[in-house]
Formats: C-alpha cells, sequence, structure tokens
C-alpha cells in the first residue's frame, strides 16, 4: 500500500540566508522561530538549518507522527547523526529499527526500579554532601554550581566514585562533554582547528581512551555503578554489550544525563525563588521525608514533582528532536521526501494557547489530578520524547531531580528577582548564559528530618 497518497502536496519553504537559513533565528530565540514558523507557515514546513535543508515539525499531531513512527520512515541515527553523530556514535539514541531494539533490551536491565533505587540510595550521601559545600551569597551562581554538583554525582552512580580518576582528570572528561555537545549548532562542521567541530572530534577521542582504559577493571569485577552494571548485563538469551557497545553507551549515557538534568534543577531554581509559596510548600513536603529519602518517599511527593513537570513544560531541556526520513512519507497532508532531515520541535507544544491554560504562567497545579492539563493531547507534553526512543533513564532523572531538591529545600532558602528571565543559550542543550544568580541563604536553623 502506498504510504504517500495522491493529494498530498511538498511542505511549504521558508526561505531565509543562504547555508546559514533560519539558524540564528533559532540560537537566538527557538520558542519565537517555532511560533513564527508556525503561525506562518503550519505544522509541516521546510528551512534551512545549520546547512541543510530540514522539515519542521511543530505542534502535537505532527510531532505525534515522528514519534510514534507508524510507518518506520524517521531515523534517529541518521537526524542525531548530523548534528552530534561523529561525538555520540552508537549511544543508543543513535541506533535504529532492529539494532536499537536489540541494545535498548539490554540496557533495559540497567534500569529497573531495583536497579534506580539502588542508583538513588548511592546518590543520597553524594547529594547532601555536595549541597552542604556551597557558599551561600547575594550573587550565588546557581547553574555552575548544580552542574558540578550532577557532574560529582554522575562519577559516583555511573563510574563507581572518584577513585577513578583524579580532579584534574574529571576536569578533563567534563570539558570533552561540554565540546562533544556545544559541536550541535557549529556552523563548520569539518576537522578545523579551533572551531567547535575541532574541539569535539578532540573531546570524543579523550572520553573513549578514558573509558577503554577504565573497562578491563569494571569487567573484573561487579559493583553497583553503571559503567559495571552495562559490563555484566545479560539478557535471557545471553545477549551481552561488547567492549565498543560500553564505550559507545557511556559516552552517550552520561551526556544524556547530564546537562538535561541540570537544566532541569536550575529552571526549578528560578521558579521557587521567584514563588515563595511554592518554595515553602516544597519544602513542607522535602522536610517530612526521612535522611536519606527512598524512591518510595521520592514517588510521594506531590508539589514538588508538579514543581519539577512545571518546569520541564516551560524550559524542555531537549527542545528539539532529530530524524532522518529512511523513505518517503506523509506527515498531516504534507509529503516528506526520503533522506530528509526532520526537526521535532516538541519546546512549541509546551507553549501553545490551544492545549496550556496561560502557557507562559508558573502553574504547576495545572499536573494535578483534577486539571491534568498534559492528557489534553498524549504529546502536549514531551520533555522526554515517545515513541520507541523515549528517554530511557526518565525515572532516574526523576528521582535524581527530585532528591536535589529535597536536599537544596532543607538546607537553604532562596529568593530570585521577580522580573529576572535567564538570558539562555541554545547553542546546544539550554542554559542560562549568566549563571543564574539567586540570592542563596543558609536556614538558620535546619529541622531535622523526622
Ligand atoms: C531531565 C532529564 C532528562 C531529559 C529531559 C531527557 C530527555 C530525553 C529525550 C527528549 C530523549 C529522546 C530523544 C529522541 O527521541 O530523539 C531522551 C533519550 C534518552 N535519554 Fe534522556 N533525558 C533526561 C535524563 C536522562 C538520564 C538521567 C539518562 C540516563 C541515566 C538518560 C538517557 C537517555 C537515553 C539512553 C536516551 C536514548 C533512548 C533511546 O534512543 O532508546 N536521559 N532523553
Amino acid at each position: 500500500m502506498p504510504v504517500v497518497s495522491q493529494t498530498t502536496l511538498a511542505p511549504p519553504r521558508r526561505r531565509g540566508l543562504p547555508y546559514v537559513g533560519r539558524t540564528l533565528s533559532y540560537v537566538r530565540d527557538p520558542l519565537q522561530m517555532m511560533r513564527s514558523q508556525y503561525d506562518g507557515w503550519g505544522p509541516v514546513s521546510d528551512i534551512d538549518f545549520v546547512g541543510k535543508r530540514w522539515t519542521v515539525l511543530l505542534g502535537p499531531d505532527a510531532c505525534e507522527v515522528a514519534l510514534r513512527n507508524a510507518d518506520k520512515a524517521f531515523a534517529s541515527g541518521d537526524g542525531w547523526g548530523y548534528l552530534v553523530g561523529p561525538f555520540f556514535d552508537r549511544g543508543l539514541m543513535l541506533l535504529d529499527f532492529e539494532e536499537h531494539h536489540r541494545h535498548r533490551r539490554i540496557m533495559q536491565s540497567a534500569f529497573t526500579r531495583d536497579r534506580i533505587e539502588g542508583y538513588t540510595a548511592a546518590l543520597q550521601p553524594a547529594v547532601a554532601a555536595g549541597v552542604a559545600a556551597w557558599q551561600p551569597g547575594a550573587s550565588f551562581l546557581a547553574y555552575p554550581a548544580l552542574k558540578e554538583l550532577t557532574l560529582d554525582l554522575a562519577t559516583e552512580v555511573f563510574m563507581g566514585g572518584a577513585d577513578l580518576a583524579t580532579p584534574d582528570e574529571l576536569d578533563r572528561v567534563n570539558q570533552a562533554f561540554i565540546d562533544c555537545v556545544q559541536s550541535a549548532t557549529a556552523m563548520v562542521r569539518a576537522n578545523v582547528p579551533g572551531t567547535r567541530w575541532g574541539r569535539a572530534i578532540r573531546g570524543r577521542r579523550l572520553l573513549e581512551e578514558f573509558f577503554g582504559r577504565h573497562l578491563a577493571t569494571k569487567r573484573a569485577a561487579p559493583g553497583d555503578d553503571l559503567f559495571s552494571v552495562l559490563c555484566h548485563l545479560e539478557t535471557e538469551d545471553g545477549e551481552r554489550f561488547s567492549d565498543e557497545d560500553v564505550v559507545n553507551h557511556m559516552i552517550f549515557l552520561l551526556m544524556a544525563a547530564h546537562d538535561t538534568s541540570t537544566i532541569t534543577v536550575s529552571t526549578v531554581m528560578q521558579q521557587l525563588g521567584q514563588h515563595p509559596e511554592w518554595q515553602e510548600r516544597c519544602r513542607a513536603e522535602a522536610l517530612a521525608l526521612s535522611e536519606h529519602p527512598t524512591l518510595a518517599e521520592l514517588d510521594g511527593l506531590v508539589a514538588i514533582d508538579q514543581v519539577m513537570k512545571e518546569s520541564l513544560r516551560l524550559v524542555p531541556p531537549v527542545p528539539v528532536l532529530a530524524r532522518r526520513t529512511v523513505k518517503e512519507t506523509e506527515v498531516l497532508g504534507h509529503s516528506i521526501p526520503a533522506g530528509r532531515l526532520v526537526a521535532v520541535m516538541v519546546h512549541l507544544s509546551h507553549h501553545m494557547a490551544e492545549l496550556w491554560d496561560e502557557p507562559e504562567r508558573f502553574d504547576p497545579e495545572r499536573f494535578s489530578d483534577d486539571r491534568r492539563e498534559d492528557k489534553v493531547h498524549r504529546y502536549a507534553w514531551e520533555p522526554f520524547g515517545g515513541g520507541v526512543h523515549k528517554c530511557i533513564g526518565m525515572f532516574f532523572a526523576g528521582a535524581e531531580v527530585k532528591t536535589i531538591l529535597v536536599h537544596l529545600l532543607r538546607q537553604f532558602t532562596w529568593t530570585v528577582e521577580p522580573s529576572y528571565r535567564a538570558p539562555m543559550s541554545y547553542t546546544s542543550l539550554p542554559f542560562p548564559k549568566d549563571g543564574q544568580p539567586v540570592h542563596l541563604t543558609r536556614r538558620p536553623t535546619p529541622q531535622e528530618p523526622s
């Protein structure tokens, strides 16, 4: 049966500057760029972006077609591959179809509830100590402090502790990740010294060498950290990851987990700093938990959960998902040829007045049981994506974000100017360029948790 019907039209094309196209508009203000694209050109249209022609999908109906991928026309690896492929080569998100299914089946056992309970337990002392070391002040830069904290947590939970490497080496590993991620919107996409792409190539080499060097130790002794777990996973049919697979998956997992969780907590801190009533509600929940909250306790949080979801709505850490068509296909009456890069712009769905009541307002209760605005459309709220590539670390991410928030709320209070709008960078995953200052104060008489 033909997938593309006789009545389909090519998507309308919005022309921009040669080669650069709409890249600068996106980097300046992605939401504004998406809105103007949707209002003027509809849910399916073509643009030039970072040197290529892309079909842009906007709104939940169009995003759903690509993410559900019913006719298996959209490949993730070839889409993301254009943006960050050489640097996250053969990470789970870069694999497709049968091969993706096989690797995801093996990796799934690293993300069972039991495993996440183990990782969450390992997080608790590390978060408590990390947060306790913060030096409060009137212009405390929340974002870099959170980034350092989540990197330390990744070292603990993903790699099995700081014994693996010296602080200097960990700094180099961190920088290598940053270089790899920042390649996404590079205009020069070749190994030219001094360019983002060139730095990313060196970053990838450093990461391969780092994980390759520690692999034998992890293979030799089973442990509870993710690196060891990946080395020892085996399905019922005896399928395991090769050494190369483990290195590729580790590099991708650390990238996938790090900036995403950091920006989520950072957005929550901004919002709670501007909405003291919500900060107090969340603090009351945090103080009611045991010293080292279990996964079940974190699951029972109501206000903190709503605030986290609302922050992920306002600032989705992955605003656009990349795909490439492997055959001609159709989206909402528009034909898309084989081989076309496709940008699934989920960010806009989070801000559409058709889906959300006053979308620009911070209103966590929209996620409460009696409102559930996110249920208006299956793809209205999609910070973790959808379909077969939906984030495998979603539940772990929730546990990590909540753990950090619980410890922050117990140890500190903070405020943020009501008029403050974070100046965001969108050259890779979003982050506040000014480090997101907050007025942070240690709580005078921290109540002992019950
Ligand atoms: C708030 C934090 C996070 C957000 C918002 C997030 C978001 C996403 C999104 C949107 C995707 C889908 C990409 C696509 O379809 O193109 C994804 C995939 C993925 N994420 Fe996350 N992520 C987060 C945290 C994590 C963590 C903590 C881990 C691991 C511990 C992780 C591991 C992965 C992996 C392996 C994939 C690829 C899944 C596949 O292709 O089958 N993520 N994530």
